[in-house]
């Protein structure tokens, strides 16, 4: 138990830390559904998982609406019904603050082959850490904000604040319906909601909590090169022929130079510019660059010094490149000239970027350079999805309630950070409908999103439990705060 926690509190702390296994027992169930987004086979699971959820939420007597997002269209034109989202709410008191949670329980795609050490859809422990895709992007969050819930439930303990919950399965690959389902519901659904938390990024190191008050948005570009009709042998057409993949890798290779630097003209223009003042904010935030450079694996950044670093994740655009469609990737060696190829690649965008400024920098630049080339090939570049940034104000009781749950549970002040992902809905809930949003890590830096030998901490996972479930009862007092001010100041 904590030391300023109040009795209330250490009655729920005890509850979490008494009911571990079943906590883990859960996310180890919601971990084993291979509930990947980005491949359009595994849809069904995908909808699987967001109606494993919907049944939680209903056992835990909240009203639920899995709400349909529609088709999408696949490569060979078939249409792919979308899986739903959930919308629930549980509570409607007109004296309560209205709290709603966003999560995702979609992830990106894992397979033991890439590198893991254990199976990634069996949620392993090993050292005090969870291992499993999307233990930590995001299931093991929204977990812990449900199992928060449970235990107010569970010790027949007054619900501090009205829930409501939208859970989405689609934020993987870039969120398609959702501006549009929040548009339709921002009258109805929304409408009484006073707050909005997003628990889906990290902390900026292992050791200290941090709250998130911006992110960077996403451009993502597909360079289609295609040459003939069908692949050709590299004996018999090697040599006399301009190969799609060469002029491809001619244009990926011209987007960033040896140091970083976007090279497209006009990217930097709109990056709003650093005043003294922000760059004050780098030089106080605590950051161990050696540790990062451990967490990432590699061996030296592209900059040395610790605001540099943080300024190029944060504030400053950058560009990487994912990956080739249609170029041989198996292991061995096949002597072919791929006919078809599509280069992938996206930028991070930072405030005041504007999407459609920078996809028409892009296809601008890209279609001189190949110009240059004298290929007779065909050059398609199109932008599959596009989010944008998101910037939050610090100073509203969102962020006052977090930091006094953070001193609580962990006895000390967050780190007050950005994030260099996206998290789409971010920007959109802010721009429709006017909330406040703040997003509340759980997950420690070292989580490998996205990447191999994702995990959780079982620390982070029971910590970050207690962390919201004090969030509740801090923003009920603070809200409550707030209506008592204004009714003072109405009569007075
Ligand atoms: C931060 C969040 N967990 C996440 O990983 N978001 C994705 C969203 C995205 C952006 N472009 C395409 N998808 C990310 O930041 O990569
Ligand atoms: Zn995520
Ligand atoms: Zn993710």
């Amino acid at each position: 138990s904590s030391s300023s926690a109040s009795g209330l509190e250490n009655q729920i702390f005890q509850y979490i830390d008494l009911h571990q296994n079943e906590f883990i027992k859960i996310l180890k169930e919601w971990v084993a559904v291979e509930s990947d987004s980005v491949q359009p086979r595994l849809t069904q699971e995908v909808t699987r998982m967001m109606e494993i959820a919907a049944a939680r939420l209903q056992a835990l007597g909240a009203t639920v609406e899995l709400a349909q997002l529609g088709t999408s269209q696949l490569p060979d034109g078939q249409s792919l019904l979308l899986p739903p989202l959930i919308l629930a709410e549980l509570g409607k008191d007109p004296q309560k603050p209205t709290v709603c949670f966003y999560g995702h329980l979609d992830v990106q795609p894992a397979k033991k082959e890439d590198g893991w050490e254990t199976d990634p859809y069996t949620l392993t422990e090993s050292d005090g850490n969870l291992y499993g895709r999307g233990a930590s992007d995001n299931k093991g969050p929204v977990l812990a904000w449900i199992n928060a819930v449970e235990t107010f439930k569970a010790l027949k303990l007054d619900m501090p604040v009205n829930f409501k919950f939208i859970i989405e399965g689609l934020e993987e690959v870039g969120s398609p319906g959702l501006e549009k389902l929040i548009k339709d519901k921002n009258q109805l659904f929304f409408s009484d909601v006073d707050y909005i938390v997003i628990s889906d990024n990290l902390w900026l190191s292992n050791r200290k909590p941090a709250l998130t008050y911006g992110t960077r948005g996403s451009i993502c570009f597909f360079v289609e090169v295609q040459g003939g009709e069908r692949d050709l042998h590299s004996g018999t057409f090697g040599g006399i022929i301009h190969e799609p993949i060469t002029d491809l890798i001619a244009l990926l290779d011209s987007l960033v130079d040896i140091s970083g630097r976007i090279l497209i003209p006009g990217i930097y223009d709109d990056v709003s510019i650093l005043t003294e003042e922000e760059k004050k904010l780098y030089e106080s935030v605590e950051f161990d660059v050696e540790g990062h450079k451990n967490i990432s694996g590699v061996k030296k950044f592209l900059y040395d010094n610790k605001e540099e670093i943080l300024m190029n994740m944060w504030r400053y655009p950058s560009l990487s490149i994912h990956g080739i469609e249609g170029a041989f990737h198996e292991p061995g060696i096949k002597t072919v000239i791929p006919i078809r190829v599509i280069g992938k690649f996206s930028i991070r965008l930072v405030p005041h970027m504007n999407i459609s400024i920078v996809e028409h920098q892009v296809k601008q630049y890209l279609e001189d350079i190949f110009s240059k080339r004298s290929s007779p090939n065909k050059l398609m570049v199109s932008v599959p999805l596009s989010a944008v940034p998101w910037l939050a104000d610090i100073n509203n009781t969102l962020y006052t309630a977090a930091k006094g749950a953070i001193k609580t549970v962990f006895g000390q002040d967050p780190d007050m950070i950005r994030d260099g992902s996206t998290i789409p809905i971010a920007r959109m809930f802010q721009n429709i409908t006017k909330k406040s949003v703040m997003m509340f890590p759980i997950g420690d830096a070292d989580a490998g999103e996205h990447s191999q030998n994702e995990k959780i901490s079982r620390s982070n996972y029971f910590q970050g439990t207690k962390l919201f479930a004090t969030f509740f009862l801090e923003i009920a007092k603070l809200h409550e705060q707030l209506q008592e001010a204004s009714t003072m100041k109405t009569t007075n």
